[in-house]
């Protein structure tokens, strides 16, 4: 299955820089360093020098490193040109690489070679492009402990209890005349509940970190001059807005991508909700819901001057109730630099209630901190890592499982079909790690890459 061309890329930016690599992976590395270099090149060491080109000129002078497999980054051979950094030589580096018979990498196909050689999982190989992508020191730290493992170690932890279970699932079905009292001796329940329980816990952790790597998406709506624009613009600290006293003001979906201490958050602001004849503000509507449907938060922003409930029901029974999720409620009360109400907020009543003006500022660190709050901010970076949607379904499927496995157990004490549900939850669990994963999605993940990674 694995590949045995060997392979090369540029491993820095193109363009221009201080120094630029050349890296080769592969079985041609040891006969590519002998032509480039001149001599056999010592593991490990830099050698500093000129690289020759095939007529023997000096294409460049710079630093050759030879990692011999298998203990490089791919698990191959690999040679690194460290040259200087312009385009002209970089290409004429590859160029004389390839006429040496590598031929250039894919994106990702280092890492993927990485993995296929055991030196990575799956979720280490893709913590590395999460690592490389990370627009916040947050999200580069939690991508560090995916690469160290510790995402991986939760799954292994997971998979080994699971199969804890399903070695004394399985004994049981081998002997049917015991199976019953086996299964029914309450051990199997508690050692399945606990899984479960672990899985639950790691389901949240990976799904803090899936949403510190994506940006939590917070949607701004309400009705026409509730100042949801006005907010947007105290968010982001710019008139990035159009802001009247005009309802009906905004039309087009606004979106604006900001960090609060290292979190990053998409903040939608949307057209006022009423009922128009205006077609095009009708299409504003339209968008402004499918937004909120969407939305990891909503905030439905109101004009504090003119009620005083904090109920949403008693505001807008119908917008409560067009919602998906109304666990994903915060009400917002703007305006109270009129209204005269005090900015405390109140975080424990269903929804929480948050009281600001857009327009001085009043409150809105209140509002920072509790969106901070939602996505799970800690102060330290300790016990997290960094996590993808494609690893959330994974755990979902793998907590759908076992929730069907429990079912068999309390109803028909059914042996085979617990057994059968325990080996469909491993399988997914096996899916972050690389275990248990197709093809054609390996192919997906490792696509996603850079060139050179
Ligand atoms: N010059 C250079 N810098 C780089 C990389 C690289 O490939 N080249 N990396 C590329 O991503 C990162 C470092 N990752 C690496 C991971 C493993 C090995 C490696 O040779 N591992 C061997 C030996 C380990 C040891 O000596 O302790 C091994 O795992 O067996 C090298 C780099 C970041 N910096
Ligand atoms: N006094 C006061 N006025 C505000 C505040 N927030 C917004 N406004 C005013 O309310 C009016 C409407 O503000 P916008 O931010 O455009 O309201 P909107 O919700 O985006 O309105 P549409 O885009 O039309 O749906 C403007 O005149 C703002 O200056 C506030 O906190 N205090
Ligand atoms: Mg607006």
């Amino acid at each position: 299955m694995l590949d045995q061309d060997t392979i090369t890329a540029l491993a820095t930016p193109p363009g221009r820089g201080g120094v630029g690599i050349v890296r080769v992976s592969g079985a041609r590395v040891t006969e590519i360093a002998r032509a480039v270099l001149g001599f056999a090149p010592k593991p490990r060491y830099a050698h500093y020098g000129p690289f020759l080109g095939e007529q023997g000129q000096v294409l460049d002078e710079g630093i050759a490193l030879f990692f011999p497999g298998p203990n490089s980054f791919t698990g191959e051979d690999v040679l690194e040109l460290q040259g200087h950094g312009g385009p002209v030589i970089m290409d004429w580096l590859l160029e004389r690489a390839v006429g040496l018979g590598a031929r250039l990498a894919r994106p990702g196909e280092f890492s993927e070679r990485a993995f296929m050689n055991d030196r990575l999982d799956l979720a280490q190989a893709e913590a590395i492009a999460d690592l490389i992508e990370a627009s916040s020191r947050a999200a580069a730290e939690n991508a560090m402990h995916s690469l160290q493992g510790e995402f991986s170690r939760h799954v292994h932890e997971l998979v080994d209890r699971l199969i804890e279970l399903r070695v004394y699932v399985e004994a049981a079905i081998d002997f049917p005349e015991e199976e019953i009292d086996f299964l029914g001796d309450g051990r199997v329940a508690a050692m399945l509940e606990a899984v479960r329980g672990n899985l639950a816990e790691v389901r949240a952790s990976a799904a803090q970190g899936a949403l510190m790597r994506e940006g939590m998406s917070v949607v701004i709506a309400g009705r026409p001059n509730a100042g949801k624009s006005s907010l947007l613009n105290a968010l982001t600290e710019q008139e990035t807005a159009i802001v009247t006293d005009i309802a009906g003001t905004t039309r087009d979906v606004l979106r604006e991508h900001i960090h609060l201490d290292g979190m990053p958050l998409h903040v939608i602001d949307t057209a006022g909700l009423r009922d128009t004849p205006d077609a095009v503000e009708k299409i504003g509507v339209q968008r402004a819901w499918a937004e909120i449907e969407k939305a990891d938060r909503v905030l439905l922003l109101v004009d504090s001057r003119e009620s005083d409930a904090t109920d949403p029901m008693a505001i807008w029974p119908e917008f409560v109730e067009r919602l998906p999720d109304p666990s994903k409620l915060t009400l917002v009360r703007n305006k109270i630099d009129e209204s005269g109400e005090s900015e405390t907020p109140d975080l424990s009543t269903t929804p929480p209630v948050i009281r600001l003006s857009a327009t001085t500022g009043t409150g809105v660190d209140n509002l920072k901190e509790h969106l901070k709050g939602v996505m799970g901010y800690q102060a330290t970076s300790e016990g997290r890592f960094s996590a993808r949607r494609r690893h959330l379904d994974a755990l979902d499927r793998a907590a759908h499982a076992l929730t069907h496995g429990a079912e068999q157990l309390a109803g028909a004490s059914a042996g085979e079909l617990l057994a059968e549900d325990l080996r469909a939850a491993q399988d997914a669990l096996g899916e972050i790690t690389g275990e248990f994963t197709a093809d054609a999605l390996l192919g997906e993940i490792f696509d996603s890459f850079c060139i050179g990674k």
